[in-house]
Protein backbone atom coordinates (compact mmCIF):
# COMPACT_ATOMS: atom_id res chain seq x y z
CA UNK A 1 0.00 0.00 0.00
CA UNK A 2 1.64 3.54 -0.88
CA UNK A 3 1.22 5.96 1.61
CA UNK A 4 2.22 9.26 1.59
CA UNK A 5 5.88 10.19 2.13
CA UNK A 6 5.18 13.17 4.78
CA UNK A 7 2.87 10.51 6.82
CA UNK A 8 5.69 8.15 6.44
CA UNK A 9 8.63 10.63 7.22
CA UNK A 10 6.14 11.74 10.63
CA UNK A 11 5.75 8.14 11.51
CA UNK A 12 9.36 6.87 11.46
CA UNK A 13 10.56 9.71 13.48
CA UNK A 14 7.62 8.82 15.66
CA UNK A 15 8.51 4.99 16.10
CA UNK A 16 12.34 5.28 15.58
CA UNK A 17 13.06 1.75 16.09
CA UNK A 18 9.72 0.30 15.86
CA UNK A 19 9.17 1.90 12.23
CA UNK A 20 9.80 -1.25 9.63
CA UNK A 21 7.68 -3.42 12.00
CA UNK A 22 4.91 -0.86 12.06
CA UNK A 23 5.05 -0.14 8.81
CA UNK A 24 4.67 -4.26 7.47
CA UNK A 25 1.20 -4.30 9.18
CA UNK A 26 0.09 -2.33 5.98
CA UNK A 27 0.85 -5.93 4.22
CA UNK A 28 -1.27 -7.95 6.27
CA UNK A 29 -5.29 -8.01 6.27
CA UNK A 30 -7.54 -5.76 8.43
CA UNK A 31 -9.07 -7.18 11.83
CA UNK A 32 -12.72 -7.21 11.79
CA UNK A 33 -14.93 -7.26 15.18
CA UNK A 34 -18.42 -7.52 16.64
CA UNK A 35 -19.34 -6.35 19.59
CA UNK A 36 -22.70 -8.65 21.68
CA UNK A 37 -25.23 -6.00 22.75
CA UNK A 38 -25.38 -6.99 26.64
CA UNK A 39 -28.43 -4.65 26.62
CA UNK A 40 -30.09 -7.69 25.06
CA UNK A 41 -28.29 -10.98 25.76
CA UNK A 42 -25.33 -12.43 27.73
CA UNK A 43 -21.88 -12.38 26.43
CA UNK A 44 -22.08 -15.94 27.55
CA UNK A 45 -25.58 -16.77 25.81
CA UNK A 46 -24.27 -15.02 23.07
CA UNK A 47 -21.67 -17.54 22.20
CA UNK A 48 -24.29 -20.11 22.93
CA UNK A 49 -26.30 -19.11 19.49
CA UNK A 50 -23.08 -17.61 17.98
CA UNK A 51 -23.30 -19.46 13.88
CA UNK A 52 -20.13 -18.17 13.21
CA UNK A 53 -16.63 -18.40 15.08
CA UNK A 54 -15.17 -16.13 17.28
CA UNK A 55 -12.75 -15.49 19.22
CA UNK A 56 -12.35 -13.16 22.20
CA UNK A 57 -10.75 -9.73 21.85
CA UNK A 58 -8.74 -9.72 25.26
CA UNK A 59 -9.10 -6.25 26.35
CA UNK A 60 -12.84 -5.92 25.42
CA UNK A 61 -15.19 -7.96 27.38
CA UNK A 62 -18.00 -8.32 24.68
CA UNK A 63 -16.18 -7.98 21.58
CA UNK A 64 -15.02 -10.79 19.22
CA UNK A 65 -13.02 -11.23 16.17
CA UNK A 66 -14.38 -13.01 13.27
CA UNK A 67 -12.80 -13.97 9.66
CA UNK A 68 -14.37 -11.24 7.31
CA UNK A 69 -13.51 -13.02 4.52
CA UNK A 70 -15.26 -16.11 5.57
CA UNK A 71 -18.88 -14.77 6.74
CA UNK A 72 -21.30 -11.90 6.49
CA UNK A 73 -22.15 -11.24 10.25
CA UNK A 74 -24.53 -8.49 8.88
CA UNK A 75 -26.56 -10.40 6.75
CA UNK A 76 -27.47 -12.67 9.72
CA UNK A 77 -31.12 -12.48 11.36
CA UNK A 78 -29.27 -12.13 14.79
CA UNK A 79 -27.63 -8.93 13.24
CA UNK A 80 -31.08 -7.50 12.85
CA UNK A 81 -32.08 -9.07 16.34
CA UNK A 82 -29.40 -6.16 17.35
CA UNK A 83 -27.58 -8.87 19.14
CA UNK A 84 -24.17 -7.73 17.33
CA UNK A 85 -22.69 -4.26 16.12
CA UNK A 86 -20.16 -4.63 13.84
CA UNK A 87 -16.89 -2.60 14.89
CA UNK A 88 -13.20 -2.42 14.49
CA UNK A 89 -11.65 -3.81 17.40
CA UNK A 90 -9.37 -0.56 18.41
CA UNK A 91 -12.84 1.28 18.02
CA UNK A 92 -14.47 -0.66 21.04
CA UNK A 93 -11.73 0.65 23.75
CA UNK A 94 -13.51 4.48 24.12
CA UNK A 95 -16.85 3.20 25.14
CA UNK A 96 -15.43 0.36 26.68
CA UNK A 97 -13.22 2.67 29.29
CA UNK A 98 -15.51 5.21 30.16
CA UNK A 99 -17.31 4.12 33.12
CA UNK A 100 -20.83 4.56 32.14
CA UNK A 101 -23.27 3.70 34.52
CA UNK A 102 -27.09 2.60 34.60
CA UNK A 103 -28.52 6.36 35.68
CA UNK A 104 -26.06 8.33 33.89
CA UNK A 105 -26.87 11.22 31.74
CA UNK A 106 -24.01 10.69 28.52
CA UNK A 107 -23.47 12.89 25.80
CA UNK A 108 -21.74 11.44 22.60
CA UNK A 109 -21.20 14.37 20.87
CA UNK A 110 -19.59 12.73 17.40
CA UNK A 111 -21.88 9.96 17.73
CA UNK A 112 -22.52 8.36 14.03
CA UNK A 113 -22.70 6.15 12.74
CA UNK A 114 -22.97 5.07 16.28
CA UNK A 115 -20.37 2.15 17.07
CA UNK A 116 -19.66 3.90 20.50
CA UNK A 117 -23.03 5.24 21.41
CA UNK A 118 -25.12 1.98 21.30
CA UNK A 119 -22.58 0.22 23.98
CA UNK A 120 -23.18 3.49 25.84
CA UNK A 121 -26.79 3.22 25.51
CA UNK A 122 -26.28 -0.29 26.04
CA UNK A 123 -24.56 -0.13 29.33
CA UNK A 124 -27.27 2.72 30.66
CA UNK A 125 -29.78 -0.47 30.90
CA UNK A 126 -32.54 2.01 29.96
CA UNK A 127 -32.21 4.08 32.81
CA UNK A 128 -30.67 7.74 32.56
CA UNK A 129 -30.08 9.21 29.55
CA UNK A 130 -28.17 9.31 26.14
CA UNK A 131 -27.44 11.86 24.26
CA UNK A 132 -26.33 11.12 20.72
CA UNK A 133 -25.35 14.14 18.65
CA UNK A 134 -23.42 14.40 14.70
CA UNK A 135 -23.03 17.78 13.06
CA UNK A 136 -23.51 15.97 10.39
CA UNK A 137 -27.79 15.32 9.40
CA UNK A 138 -27.36 12.70 6.87
CA UNK A 139 -24.47 10.54 9.10
CA UNK A 140 -27.14 11.30 11.93
CA UNK A 141 -29.89 9.29 10.34
CA UNK A 142 -27.74 5.64 10.16
CA UNK A 143 -26.62 6.83 13.87
CA UNK A 144 -31.00 6.87 15.03
CA UNK A 145 -31.28 3.41 12.94
CA UNK A 146 -28.33 1.19 14.86
CA UNK A 147 -29.81 3.09 18.43
CA UNK A 148 -33.27 1.43 17.50
CA UNK A 149 -31.82 -1.44 16.45
CA UNK A 150 -30.12 -1.70 19.42
CA UNK A 151 -33.13 -1.33 21.86
CA UNK A 152 -32.32 2.08 23.53
CA UNK A 153 -35.02 4.34 24.12
CA UNK A 154 -33.83 6.26 26.70
CA UNK A 155 -32.38 8.53 23.92
CA UNK A 156 -32.06 12.11 22.10
CA UNK A 157 -30.35 11.86 18.50
CA UNK A 158 -29.20 15.16 17.47
CA UNK A 159 -27.64 16.98 14.39
CA UNK A 160 -26.12 20.52 16.16
CA UNK A 161 -22.62 22.18 16.35
CA UNK A 162 -21.60 21.50 19.53
CA UNK A 163 -21.34 25.13 20.51
CA UNK A 164 -25.29 25.11 20.22
CA UNK A 165 -25.83 22.16 22.25
CA UNK A 166 -23.87 24.39 25.04
CA UNK A 167 -26.53 26.70 25.28
CA UNK A 168 -29.05 23.88 26.71
CA UNK A 169 -27.19 21.64 28.68
CA UNK A 170 -24.56 23.79 30.72
CA UNK A 171 -22.76 21.76 33.42
CA UNK A 172 -25.72 18.35 32.50
CA UNK A 173 -23.63 15.01 31.81
CA UNK A 174 -22.54 12.79 34.41
CA UNK A 175 -19.99 11.39 31.26
CA UNK A 176 -19.14 12.61 28.02
CA UNK A 177 -17.45 10.44 25.14
CA UNK A 178 -15.80 12.97 22.12
CA UNK A 179 -14.57 10.19 19.16
CA UNK A 180 -13.47 13.45 17.44
CA UNK A 181 -13.45 13.92 13.61
CA UNK A 182 -9.56 13.72 12.86
CA UNK A 183 -6.88 12.92 10.11
CA UNK A 184 -7.74 9.23 10.10
CA UNK A 185 -3.93 7.60 10.06
CA UNK A 186 -5.21 4.89 12.42
CA UNK A 187 -7.91 4.07 9.21
CA UNK A 188 -5.71 3.68 6.12
CA UNK A 189 -5.46 0.21 5.93
CA UNK A 190 -8.85 -0.11 6.23
CA UNK A 191 -10.24 2.21 4.61
CA UNK A 192 -8.14 3.60 1.33
CA UNK A 193 -9.85 6.59 0.76
CA UNK A 194 -8.87 7.98 4.23
CA UNK A 195 -5.27 8.53 2.52
CA UNK A 196 -6.78 10.62 0.29
CA UNK A 197 -8.69 12.52 2.84
CA UNK A 198 -5.02 12.78 4.91
CA UNK A 199 -4.10 14.47 1.72
CA UNK A 200 -6.32 17.01 1.80
CA UNK A 201 -7.23 18.09 5.62
CA UNK A 202 -4.09 17.02 7.19
CA UNK A 203 -4.16 16.69 11.21
CA UNK A 204 -3.54 20.65 11.24
CA UNK A 205 -7.26 21.61 10.09
CA UNK A 206 -8.81 18.61 12.72
CA UNK A 207 -7.04 19.67 15.61
CA UNK A 208 -8.18 23.17 15.21
CA UNK A 209 -11.55 21.49 15.00
CA UNK A 210 -11.17 19.35 17.69
CA UNK A 211 -9.64 22.27 20.12
CA UNK A 212 -13.33 23.94 19.97
CA UNK A 213 -15.32 20.88 20.41
CA UNK A 214 -13.16 19.80 23.50
CA UNK A 215 -13.78 22.91 25.16
CA UNK A 216 -17.49 23.29 24.15
CA UNK A 217 -17.97 19.72 25.94
CA UNK A 218 -15.69 20.45 28.75
CA UNK A 219 -18.78 22.86 29.95
CA UNK A 220 -21.02 20.80 29.65
CA UNK A 221 -19.37 18.42 32.23
CA UNK A 222 -20.60 18.46 35.49
CA UNK A 223 -18.07 19.09 38.29
CA UNK A 224 -16.85 15.68 38.87
CA UNK A 225 -18.03 13.91 35.74
CA UNK A 226 -15.69 12.17 33.04
CA UNK A 227 -15.00 13.22 29.58
CA UNK A 228 -13.21 10.36 27.18
CA UNK A 229 -11.90 12.09 23.91
CA UNK A 230 -10.25 9.67 21.75
CA UNK A 231 -9.27 9.64 17.89
CA UNK A 232 -8.06 7.33 15.50
CA UNK A 233 -5.41 9.33 14.41
CA UNK A 234 -1.66 8.88 15.17
CA UNK A 235 -0.41 12.80 15.36
CA UNK A 236 0.50 14.73 17.95
CA UNK A 237 -1.66 17.73 17.51
CA UNK A 238 -4.76 15.65 17.39
CA UNK A 239 -4.41 13.70 20.41
CA UNK A 240 -1.97 14.54 23.77
CA UNK A 241 -1.85 18.73 21.89
CA UNK A 242 -5.79 18.76 21.99
CA UNK A 243 -5.49 17.61 25.77
CA UNK A 244 -2.90 20.01 26.07
CA UNK A 245 -5.33 22.54 25.08
CA UNK A 246 -7.98 21.68 27.66
CA UNK A 247 -6.01 21.40 30.50
CA UNK A 248 -4.40 24.95 29.96
CA UNK A 249 -8.00 26.21 29.31
CA UNK A 250 -9.80 24.53 32.10
CA UNK A 251 -6.96 23.61 34.48
CA UNK A 252 -9.68 22.09 36.70
CA UNK A 253 -9.42 18.65 34.78
CA UNK A 254 -7.19 15.90 35.72
CA UNK A 255 -6.11 13.20 33.39
CA UNK A 256 -6.79 9.83 34.54
CA UNK A 257 -5.67 6.50 34.07
CA UNK A 258 -7.30 3.79 31.73
CA UNK A 259 -7.70 0.21 32.84
CA UNK A 260 -4.57 -1.30 30.76
CA UNK A 261 -3.90 -3.95 28.13
CA UNK A 262 -0.27 -5.42 27.62
CA UNK A 263 -0.98 -4.31 24.08
CA UNK A 264 -1.42 -0.65 24.88
CA UNK A 265 1.31 2.24 24.54
CA UNK A 266 1.78 5.31 27.20
CA UNK A 267 0.64 8.17 25.71
CA UNK A 268 3.95 10.49 24.66
CA UNK A 269 4.82 13.63 26.91
CA UNK A 270 7.35 14.43 24.41
CA UNK A 271 4.84 15.73 21.52
CA UNK A 272 3.85 18.36 24.24
CA UNK A 273 4.62 21.57 25.08
CA UNK A 274 4.84 20.93 28.70
CA UNK A 275 6.54 17.52 28.23
CA UNK A 276 4.36 16.59 31.32
CA UNK A 277 4.49 12.37 32.70
CA UNK A 278 0.73 12.98 32.91
CA UNK A 279 0.21 12.70 29.10
CA UNK A 280 1.69 9.02 29.65
CA UNK A 281 -1.52 8.22 31.21
CA UNK A 282 -3.19 8.62 27.94
CA UNK A 283 -3.35 5.39 25.63
CA UNK A 284 -1.84 5.13 21.87
CA UNK A 285 -2.97 1.41 20.03
CA UNK A 286 -0.50 0.89 17.57
CA UNK A 287 -1.41 -1.89 15.09
CA UNK A 288 2.19 -3.77 15.17
CA UNK A 289 1.67 -4.10 18.93
CA UNK A 290 -2.05 -5.54 18.94
CA UNK A 291 -4.72 -6.87 16.65
CA UNK A 292 -6.37 -3.43 16.01
CA UNK A 293 -6.27 -0.72 13.95
CA UNK A 294 -4.91 2.54 15.96
CA UNK A 295 -6.61 4.98 18.13
CA UNK A 296 -5.71 7.29 20.84
CA UNK A 297 -7.67 7.99 24.38
CA UNK A 298 -7.59 10.00 27.06
CA UNK A 299 -9.77 9.67 29.93
CA UNK A 300 -10.21 13.16 32.25
CA UNK A 301 -12.19 14.40 34.92
CA UNK A 302 -13.72 17.82 36.24
CA UNK A 303 -12.31 18.91 39.21
CA UNK A 304 -13.03 16.32 42.42
CA UNK A 305 -14.69 13.07 42.67
CA UNK A 306 -17.92 13.78 44.10
CA UNK A 307 -19.93 11.17 46.41
CA UNK A 308 -21.42 8.46 44.86
CA UNK A 309 -25.20 9.22 44.45
CA UNK A 310 -28.21 6.58 44.03
CA UNK A 311 -29.13 7.81 40.00
CA UNK A 312 -32.53 5.60 40.32
CA UNK A 313 -35.37 8.38 40.58
CA UNK A 314 -37.16 7.50 43.24
CA UNK A 315 -40.93 5.85 41.81
CA UNK A 316 -42.14 8.98 43.97
CA UNK A 317 -45.83 10.43 42.85
CA UNK A 318 -46.93 8.40 39.30
CA UNK A 319 -49.11 11.51 37.66
CA UNK A 320 -52.41 12.02 37.48
CA UNK A 321 -52.47 12.44 34.15
CA UNK A 322 -54.30 9.27 31.50
CA UNK A 323 -52.64 7.71 29.09
CA UNK A 324 -54.55 8.04 25.47
CA UNK A 325 -57.14 5.00 25.87
CA UNK A 326 -56.15 3.13 22.46
CA UNK A 327 -52.47 3.08 23.78
CA UNK A 328 -53.62 1.70 27.40
CA UNK A 329 -55.30 -1.30 25.41
CA UNK A 330 -52.55 -2.08 23.57
CA UNK A 331 -50.30 -1.75 26.87
CA UNK A 332 -52.45 -4.35 28.47
CA UNK A 333 -50.69 -7.09 26.31
CA UNK A 334 -47.59 -5.76 28.18
CA UNK A 335 -45.53 -6.02 31.39
CA UNK A 336 -44.98 -2.24 31.09
CA UNK A 337 -46.21 0.49 33.15
CA UNK A 338 -45.67 4.05 31.35
CA UNK A 339 -46.13 7.03 33.51
CA UNK A 340 -48.16 9.60 31.22
CA UNK A 341 -45.79 12.92 31.91
CA UNK A 342 -43.57 11.34 30.22
CA UNK A 343 -45.45 10.95 27.03
CA UNK A 344 -44.93 13.37 24.33
CA UNK A 345 -47.48 13.71 21.35
CA UNK A 346 -47.30 14.67 18.25
CA UNK A 347 -49.75 14.27 15.82
CA UNK A 348 -50.07 10.88 15.30
CA UNK A 349 -46.83 9.97 16.86
CA UNK A 350 -46.65 9.49 20.45
CA UNK A 351 -42.87 9.52 22.22
CA UNK A 352 -41.68 8.12 25.58
CA UNK A 353 -39.40 10.73 27.45
CA UNK A 354 -36.16 10.19 29.20
CA UNK A 355 -36.44 12.14 32.56
CA UNK A 356 -35.23 14.86 34.37
CA UNK A 357 -34.53 16.81 30.64
CA UNK A 358 -34.03 20.52 29.62
CA UNK A 359 -36.00 21.75 27.55
CA UNK A 360 -34.39 21.10 24.15
CA UNK A 361 -36.89 23.29 21.89
CA UNK A 362 -34.89 25.12 19.15
CA UNK A 363 -32.45 22.02 19.06
CA UNK A 364 -32.90 20.29 15.58
CA UNK A 365 -32.86 16.60 16.09
CA UNK A 366 -33.46 13.00 14.67
CA UNK A 367 -35.38 12.01 17.33
CA UNK A 368 -36.50 12.71 21.14
CA UNK A 369 -37.46 9.40 22.87
CA UNK A 370 -38.67 6.49 22.41
CA UNK A 371 -41.44 6.00 19.52
CA UNK A 372 -43.85 4.00 20.66
CA UNK A 373 -46.36 4.16 17.73
CA UNK A 374 -48.93 6.06 16.18
CA UNK A 375 -52.38 6.95 17.41
CA UNK A 376 -55.04 6.32 14.40
CA UNK A 377 -58.36 6.84 14.09
CA UNK A 378 -59.61 4.16 17.37
CA UNK A 379 -56.54 2.15 17.59
CA UNK A 380 -53.00 2.51 17.79
CA UNK A 381 -50.07 0.68 15.95
CA UNK A 382 -46.54 0.23 17.58
CA UNK A 383 -43.90 1.27 16.32
CA UNK A 384 -40.31 -0.68 15.00
CA UNK A 385 -38.38 1.24 17.75
CA UNK A 386 -40.64 -0.39 20.07
CA UNK A 387 -40.79 -3.97 18.92
CA UNK A 388 -36.68 -3.62 19.13
CA UNK A 389 -37.01 -2.35 23.12
CA UNK A 390 -39.51 -4.94 24.17
CA UNK A 391 -38.19 -7.94 25.17
CA UNK A 392 -39.72 -11.43 24.53
CA UNK A 393 -41.08 -11.95 28.05
CA UNK A 394 -42.39 -8.53 27.85
CA UNK A 395 -45.11 -9.03 25.50
CA UNK A 396 -48.41 -11.29 25.52
CA UNK A 397 -48.54 -12.20 22.23
CA UNK A 398 -45.11 -13.68 20.45
CA UNK A 399 -44.70 -15.50 17.51
CA UNK A 400 -41.11 -16.63 18.10
CA UNK A 401 -39.23 -18.21 14.97
CA UNK A 402 -36.27 -20.57 15.46
CA UNK A 403 -33.40 -19.17 12.91
CA UNK A 404 -33.43 -22.36 10.83
CA UNK A 405 -37.26 -21.25 9.71
CA UNK A 406 -37.02 -19.99 6.62
CA UNK A 407 -39.94 -17.55 7.36
CA UNK A 408 -37.51 -15.17 9.24
CA UNK A 409 -35.72 -14.38 6.15
CA UNK A 410 -38.21 -13.87 3.99
CA UNK A 411 -40.25 -12.15 7.41
CA UNK A 412 -36.74 -9.48 7.15
CA UNK A 413 -37.12 -9.19 3.43
CA UNK A 414 -40.94 -7.69 4.08
CA UNK A 415 -43.36 -10.80 3.21
CA UNK A 416 -46.61 -12.11 4.14
CA UNK A 417 -46.38 -15.19 6.46
CA UNK A 418 -48.72 -18.24 6.28
CA UNK A 419 -48.37 -18.85 9.79
CA UNK A 420 -51.09 -21.90 9.81
CA UNK A 421 -48.24 -24.42 12.38
CA UNK A 422 -48.36 -21.71 14.82
CA UNK A 423 -51.38 -20.58 15.29
CA UNK A 424 -53.57 -22.75 16.73
CA UNK A 425 -56.28 -20.56 18.76
CA UNK A 426 -54.35 -17.49 19.16
CA UNK A 427 -56.43 -14.29 18.84
CA UNK A 428 -55.96 -11.48 15.94
CA UNK A 429 -53.66 -8.33 16.42
CA UNK A 430 -49.93 -7.37 17.09
CA UNK A 431 -47.75 -10.17 17.34
CA UNK A 432 -43.86 -9.72 18.20
CA UNK A 433 -42.35 -11.40 15.72
CA UNK A 434 -39.23 -13.05 16.96
CA UNK A 435 -36.06 -15.32 16.20
CA UNK A 436 -34.90 -17.83 18.90
CA UNK A 437 -36.41 -15.88 21.49
CA UNK A 438 -35.37 -12.09 20.28
CA UNK A 439 -37.72 -9.24 19.06
CA UNK A 440 -37.42 -8.40 15.20
CA UNK A 441 -40.41 -6.29 14.72
CA UNK A 442 -44.42 -6.75 14.69
CA UNK A 443 -46.45 -8.64 12.52
CA UNK A 444 -50.40 -8.42 12.49
CA UNK A 445 -52.41 -11.68 12.61
CA UNK A 446 -55.29 -12.36 11.02
CA UNK A 447 -56.59 -16.10 10.56
CA UNK A 448 -53.48 -17.76 9.81
CA UNK A 449 -51.83 -15.30 7.98
CA UNK A 450 -49.66 -12.66 9.42
CA UNK A 451 -49.29 -9.13 8.05
CA UNK A 452 -45.89 -8.11 7.57
CA UNK A 453 -45.20 -4.50 9.95
CA UNK A 454 -41.31 -4.68 9.42
CA UNK A 455 -40.19 -1.30 8.69
CA UNK A 456 -39.57 -0.90 4.82
CA UNK A 457 -36.56 0.95 5.30
CA UNK A 458 -34.93 -1.89 7.54
CA UNK A 459 -35.57 -4.87 4.84
CA UNK A 460 -33.12 -7.31 4.09
CA UNK A 461 -32.77 -7.34 0.28
C1 LIG B 1 -14.79 9.51 14.08
S1 LIG B 1 -16.35 9.89 13.52
C2 LIG B 1 -17.39 9.29 14.79
C3 LIG B 1 -17.57 7.81 14.79
C4 LIG B 1 -18.56 7.35 15.84
N1 LIG B 1 -18.19 7.84 17.16
C5 LIG B 1 -18.68 5.85 15.88
O1 LIG B 1 -18.06 5.24 16.73
O2 LIG B 1 -19.43 5.30 15.07
C6 LIG B 1 -16.43 11.60 13.75
C7 LIG B 1 -17.81 12.21 13.54
O3 LIG B 1 -17.73 13.57 13.90
C8 LIG B 1 -18.66 14.28 13.12
N2 LIG B 1 -18.26 15.70 13.20
C9 LIG B 1 -17.42 16.40 12.43
N3 LIG B 1 -17.29 17.67 12.88
C10 LIG B 1 -18.08 17.75 13.98
C11 LIG B 1 -18.41 18.80 14.87
N4 LIG B 1 -17.87 20.01 14.75
N5 LIG B 1 -19.28 18.50 15.86
C12 LIG B 1 -19.84 17.28 16.01
N6 LIG B 1 -19.57 16.25 15.18
C13 LIG B 1 -18.70 16.49 14.19
C14 LIG B 1 -18.58 13.64 11.76
O4 LIG B 1 -19.78 13.84 11.04
C15 LIG B 1 -18.33 12.18 12.11
O5 LIG B 1 -19.53 11.46 12.08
Amino acid sequence: MKLPDKFEEKMQALLGDEFPEYLSCYDEPRYYGLRVNTNKISVEDFKKICPFEITPIPWIENGFYYDGDKVTPSRHPYYFAGLYYLQEPSAMTPANRLPVEPGDKVLDVCAAPGGKATELGAKLKGEGVLIANDISNSRAKGLLKNIEVFGIGNVLVLSEEPGKLEDYFAEYFDKILIDAPCSGEGMFRKDKKMVKAWEEHGPEFFANIQKSIITQAARMLKPGGMLLYSTCTFDGRENEGTIEYLLKKYPEFEILGIKGYEGFEKGMPELTASKSEEFAKTVRIFPHKMKGEGHYLALLRKGKPLPATDKKLLPGKKSKKKLPEDLEVFLEDTTWELDAARLDVHGERVYYMPEDLPDVCGIRFLRTGLLLGELKKKRFEPSQALAMCLKKDEYKKVLDFPVSDERVKRYLKGETLDVEDMTGSKEKGWYLVCVDGYPLGFGKLSGQTLKNKYLPGWRLC
